[in-house]
């Protein structure tokens, strides 16, 4: 026999065993990456189910289901302030860690969750403070829009509101005449849209006569939902660019494109709009940054604030404010203190911030309904600095998504007592210690350098909305909530 037959004859034997031996030669090589998953990261000493050590998928049906938020807080509650939920992420709930993994200063940087988020132009990376992981870059964009945001800023944005609030009442009242309920979950979320676009360029689309004729809300669910389940293999999103075909299914390019210049067409009408002595819009602040200080803000970066108000300003408001109604209902006591409250100190309508802001139980009442449902229910995943991390007793290595949920941090008992209870009287008479305590562990918008820009407008309207109704209607639920189902995703 020659050696080239030979050789032949010795690979024909090889494949022969291989395919004999194929699932048991794939079954090896799977274990060996799941115990390299398991032991390999180098967190194989933090506590978790085995599942979630070792594949990932555990953790996007997680995702996927919409139950996420509960899922991590009965693993919290089983497992302690530190725990695995999938092979290289690990969710805290420690008040204690929040200042290293969230404040100034710190080195944890956004994890690959966020890129989900990234959009480019011809000038590159698109600078939205929200996925910013270039923290130099972060602070100039901050900066440059901070007076836009702040408390001070919203006296001469808060008249764009009124004209919707007006729209709103009508519709209300017209329900009202007619005995029917009114689906307050819709109403809510196609006010706040409108409410976000009047204060930002001083338009809105009427999506409280017209629902989504838009497509703003489809968009802000496609994009939602993408980021959540796909934000747990984030390596994946630049192969599904890159599939055209898997891409059009999973994130309708022709709705981006659509969102993206009719925003354009507004900030270009909006840029025109004449100032008013009572009326400032968001973008013509930014403007007239622009006139006094050129140099600190360009075209782009007014751009990018504006498209973040309406992508990140509309449902997280309308969350918040259903909250609120919800347990108000729900809870016949608070109701009743709160109207007490509400209709003896605003008499005047359309009811001002600053005088709602100055009511006690109201400001509490918002609150608690933010505490016991946040309008954000997943990890805020940063990734751990090279050189790891000492977090809760554990070295956790460079590279891990680590993070915290505000949904599992408002219920840890050990901060708010009894966590599963609404009960707006423990921000009012709670003591000093245990006041600081609850203040230091309120993750609702974040923390640090990344927290939400847009508190203060999301405060502004909710706080001048609920006083309203109440002055208003009496509110009463009309199927009671049983079937009340919320999905986080
Ligand atoms: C009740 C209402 C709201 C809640 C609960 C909320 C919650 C949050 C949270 C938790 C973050 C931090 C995300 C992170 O650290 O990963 C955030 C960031 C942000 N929010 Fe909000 N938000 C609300 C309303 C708004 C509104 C009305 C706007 C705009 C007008 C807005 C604009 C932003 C922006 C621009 C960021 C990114 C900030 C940064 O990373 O520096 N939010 N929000």
């Amino acid at each position: 026999m020659s050696s080239a037959t030979q050789n032949q004859a010795l690979l024909a034997s090889l494949w022969g065993h291989l395919l004999t031996w194929r699932w048991a030669i794939v079954s090896i090589l799977l274990l060996v990456w799941h115990v390299r998953g398991y032991y390999g990261r180098g967190l194989w000493r933090v506590p978790g189910p085995i599942l979630r050590r070792i594949f990932t998928i555990t953790r996007i049906i997680s995702v996927y289901r919409g139950f996420s938020h509960e899922d991590d807080l009965e693993l919290h509650q089983k497992y302690g302030p530190i725990v695995r939920t999938a092979p290289n992420q690990v969710s805290i709930s420690d008040p204690r860690e929040i200042k290293k993994i969230y404040g100034v200063g710190t080195r944890f940087v956004k994890s690959s969750f966020y890129s989900l988020s990234e959009a480019y132009d011809e000038e590159g990376l698109i600078p939205d403070p929200f996925m910013l992981k270039d923290m130099k870059k972060h602070t100039y964009m901050k900066r440059n829009a901070s007076n836009a945001y702040a408390l001070h800023g919203l006296v001469k944005m808060e008249a764009c509101v009124e004209p919707i609030t007006t729209r709103l009442l009508g519709i209300l009242h017209k329900y009202a005449e007619s005995q029917e309920p009114a689906p307050m979950d819709q109403l809510l979320k196609n006010y706040t849209m409108d409410a976000i676009t009047a204060i930002t360029f001083g338009k809105d689309f009427d999506y409280l006569s017209n629902g989504d004729s838009l497509k703003l809300h489809r968009v802000g669910e496609i994009i939602a939902s993408y980021m959540a389940i796909f934000g747990q293999i984030a390596y994946m999103h630049k192969f599904i660019l890159r599939q055209p075909l898997i891409a059009k299914c999973l994130l309708p390019a022709d709705i981006g494109s659509e969102f993206i210049s009719l925003i354009n067409n507004e900030i270009k009408i909006g840029r025109q709009l004449k100032e008013d002595s009572s009326k400032l819009t968001f973008l013509q602040r930014l403007v007239l940054n622009q006139q006094q200080h050129a140099e600190q803000i360009t075209d782009r970066d007014i751009t990018t604030h504006t498209f973040g108000n309406i992508t990140a300003g509309s449902d997280t408001t309308a969350i918040a404010m259903q909250s609120v109604i919800l347990n108000l209902i729900r809870n016949p006591t608070v109701y009743r203190t709160l109207c007490e409250e509400v209709r003896s100190s605003l008499t005047e309508l359309p009811v001002q911030f600053h005088r709602a802001n100055e009511l006690p139980y109201l400001t509490a009442v918002v609150k608690e309904a933010i505490r016991i449902h946040p309008s954000v229910g997943m990890m805020l995943a940063r990734t751990v600095p090279t050189g790891g991390a000492e977090i809760c007793g554990f070295h956790i290595p460079a590279g891990t998504e680590v993070g915290m949920n505000p949904w599992v941090l408002h219920r840890d008992e050990s901060i708010f007592s009894e966590p599963n209870e609404f009960r707006p009287e423990r921000w009012i008479s709670s003591s000093e210690q245990q006041l600081s305590l609850m203040n230091r562990s309120y993750m609702a918008f974040g923390h640090g350098p990344h927290t939400c820009s847009g508190r203060w407008i999301s405060m502004m309207e909710t706080m001048k909305l609920i006083p309203t109704l109440l002055l208003h209607f009496d509110l009463e639920i009309v199927n009671d909530a049983k079937d009340f189902k919320m999905l986080n995703r």
